[in-house]
């Protein structure tokens, strides 16, 4: 599709051509790819060696594209039982050094979250079946599919026997979906070994805000997660001997959670929007300015209504203001059937999504002081205790980077469009850990649609955007040496 830009000509064609032509092969290899359960978030030795196997699967790729693939130690992973699992090792890899050129290094991972067909799957999640265009699978768009996107970039130049027009460097991992456990450790340690060389960073992990139009994503929202624990006793109690005598640790629990915000969306916390970056006429162009179908994003989204009726509040709801969300209940009884328990001992999991400027510490100092006054109300004899186990803070991308602008000529020149310019209302912690530790520039450059559904059920990637994605990271190469 070149719509409204002129046909790619040259090499670019040349390339275009031949993804075009091997695109069967590609979704093959996705196909072998998607096979292998590379769950990291259950905890078990079967699962655990399913990694190992996708990452020897991937470091084989690497090294057959002519990629030097070095597989760096991540150590092991302790359990709370005691036990522990070997994290796999973090795929460092490299092609080309040439100093003429720029450096570009991919981050991507080979991990999934559970999926089980019993789940609510049409088809089977490890089998990749493609219905009307749509690849299905786990891991298909989270982040499989991205990954070898890139790789199927890379392969292209090699099998033209054309030269690459960036040096490329991959750093891949497969416990991503379970905290990057590892990751930063090793970000740290390579500073100035393998990142030394590297000019900027890719990451491409996060889906469009439309099912058509492709975008570039220049923010995210960070996380502060917390865990309220109400203590009676360690053990349940009968509620036909203690119902009635007792300050029951679920009703102080609810009574904390539902102080939390209330039902337009505004967290109640005091003070919580005191930093909160103000909004600027020229930041409230660039919402109008997205490709979002309210009506469309509701319906697939199976929602009855949002609590914003305009695509600009919407928006600024899921990118640029805060939100907090509560996310369970550990020792709550939660099966099916009427059992007459009270628990002894709740731990309330809630979560906010921090935005620029929100000071973390300022955030946990308000949290706490909050859910002290709220318990203090309650004149409980049980114990309260809050804990901040997660802290993560929101990443910027400098957009008048080269590799932006490279980024959006290769989108214009693939799919005919400019890009949506988008934030990310989730979390991906490692694009701060990089641009923090290694200081070069990060882009999110998404190949996915809106409606892929990852860490759902009936996960997929469109052929289209694979095979065009493919295409996408091909034009970018060409536009970063272009630039440099
Ligand atoms: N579209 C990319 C989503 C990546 C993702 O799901 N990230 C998690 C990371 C996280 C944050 N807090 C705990 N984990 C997310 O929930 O945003
Ligand atoms: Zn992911
Ligand atoms: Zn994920």
């Amino acid at each position: 599709m070149f719509s409204s830009s002129s046909p790619p000509t040259g090499l670019l064609e040349k390339v275009f051509q031949y993804i075009d032509l091997h695109q069967d092969e590609f979704v093959q290899t996705l196909k072998e790819w998607v096979a292998v359960e590379s769950d990291s978030v259950q905890p078990v030795p079967r699962l655990r060696r399913e990694l190992l196997r996708m990452t020897g699967l991937a470091a084989d790729r690497l090294r057959r594209l002519g990629a030097r693939v070095h597989l760096a130690d991540a150590g092991f992973q302790q359990l709370p039982d005691g036990q522990s699992l070997p994290i796999p090792p973090i795929i460092l890899a490299e092609l080309g050094n040439d100093p003429k050129k720029p450096t570009v290094c991919f981050y991507g991972h080979l991990d999934v979250q559970p999926a089980r067909q019993e789940d609510g799957w049409v088809t089977d999640p490890y089998t990749l079946t493609e219905v009307d265009g749509k690849l299905y699978g786990r891991g298909t768009t989270d982040n499989k599919g991205p990954v070898l996107a890139w790789i199927n970039a890379v392969s292209t130049f090699r099998a033209l026997d054309e030269d690459l027009p960036v040096n490329v460097k991959f750093v891949i991992e497969g416990m991503e979906e379970a905290g990057s456990l590892a990751l930063e450790e090793l970000v740290q340690k390579e500073k100035a070994g393998f990142f030394s060389s590297v000019d900027y960073i890719v990451i491409s992990d996060n889906l469009w805000i439309s099912r058509r139009t492709p975008a570039l994503t220049c923010g995210t929202r960070g996380n502060s997660y917390f865990m309220v624990e109400v203590k009676c006793r360690d053990q349940d109690f009968h509620s036909g001997t203690f119902g009635g005598i007792l300050n029951e640790p679920m009703a102080d629990l609810v009574a904390l959670l539902g102080s939390l915000v209330d039902s337009s969306g505004r967290i109640l916390i005091p003070g919580i929007y005191d930093h909160v970056a103000p909004v600027t006429a020229e930041e409230k162009r660039t919402y109008e300015a997205i490709d979002l179908d309210l009506e469309e994003y509701r319906n697939s989204s199976q929602v009855k209504k949002f609590l914003f009726d305009t695509k600009e509040e919407l928006l600024m709801h899921l990118w640029r203001y805060p939100s907090l969300s509560i996310h369970g209940i550990e020792g709550a009884f939660h099966e099916p059937g009427a059992k007459t328990v009270i628990p002894g001992r709740v731990i309330g999991k809630f979560s906010i999504r921090l935005v620029p400027h929100m000071n973390m510490s300022v955030v946990e100092k308000q949290v706490k002081q909050h859910l002290d006054y709220i318990f203090s109300k309650r004149n409980s004899s049980n114990q309260m205790t809050v804990s901040m186990t997660l802290g993560v803070h929101p990443w910027i991308a400098d957009i008048r980077d080269n590799q932006y602008l490279a980024a959006k000529r290769a989108i214009k020149t693939v799919f005919g469009t400019e890009p949506d310019m988008i934030r990310d209302g989730s979390t991906i912690p490692i694009a701060k850990i990089f641009q923090d530790t290694i200081q070069k520039s990060v882009m999110m450059l998404p190949l996915g649609a809106a409606d892929d559904g990852e860490h759902s059920q009936n996960e997929k990637i469109n052929r289209w955007n694979y095979i065009e994605g493919s295409k996408l990271f091909a034009g970018f190469f060409l536009e970063m040496a272009k630039l440099h």
